[in-house]
């Protein structure tokens, strides 16, 4: 398949597993968060405060369907990405989908620290996060070829059953 790509929720290490995964089958790696801040010029708490979220929905179509054109990539995607059927459905044919899972007392863990998601600058983000996981689990579920438990892992291990689950699949 032309392309590796992570969905996941935030904190599911999309960003840091598809770095070393990239490293590992010496890919080019992109990640669509990255790429947004990059072709607007801005960080993604300013597009989130000026355009608010609809203007970063657009930005990430955008970005996600010209990615979506690429071959030979490993493509980290924002937590959200699932969300619009379009983007689904040029994720899911532009390679094999990856799904990161996270329970939501992990992702809670992985993000406090980070002050760099405006969805979690909320009084209680780990309502939010489970909020959110209730709804776009299933979308996740709708596009993935494999999915990959991360609780309790380190980013190494998970990079390996990666591999050896992707291994194991048979063409589409
Ligand atoms: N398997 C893991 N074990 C321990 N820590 C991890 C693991 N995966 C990621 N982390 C840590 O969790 C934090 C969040 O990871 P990362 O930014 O890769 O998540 P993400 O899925 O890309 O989130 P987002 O959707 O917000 O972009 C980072 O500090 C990272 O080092
Ligand atoms: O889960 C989400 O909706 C988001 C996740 C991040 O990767 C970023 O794409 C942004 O902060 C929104
Ligand atoms: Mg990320």
């Amino acid at each position: 398949m032309r392309n590796l790509i992570l969905v996941g929720p935030m904190g599911a290490g999309k960003s840091t597993i598809g770095r070393l995964l990239a490293k590992e089958l010496r890919l080019p790696f992109k990640d669509s968060d990255k790429e947004i801040e990059q072709r607007t010029g801005a960080d993604i708490p300013w597009i989130f405060d000026v355009e608010g979220e609809q203007g970063f929905r657009e930005r990430e179509q955008a970005v996600i369907c010209s990615l979506c054109e690429s071959d030979g990539l490993v493509l980290a995607t924002g937590g959200g990405a699932v969300l619009r059927p379009q983007n689904r459905e040029a994720l899911r044919n532009c390679g094999r989908v990856v799904y990161l899972h996270a329970s939501v007392e992990q992702q809670i863990d992985r993000t406090a620290r980070d002050r760099n998601r405006p969805l979690l600058r909320a009084p209680n983000p780990g309502q939010v996060l489970a909020d959110l996981l209730a709804i776009r689990d299933p979308l996740y579920r709708e596009i993935a070829d494999v999915i990959i438990e991360t609780d309790e892992r380190p980013p190494r291990m998970v990079v390996q059953e990666i591999l050896e689950r992707l291994e194991a699949l048979t063409p589409r």
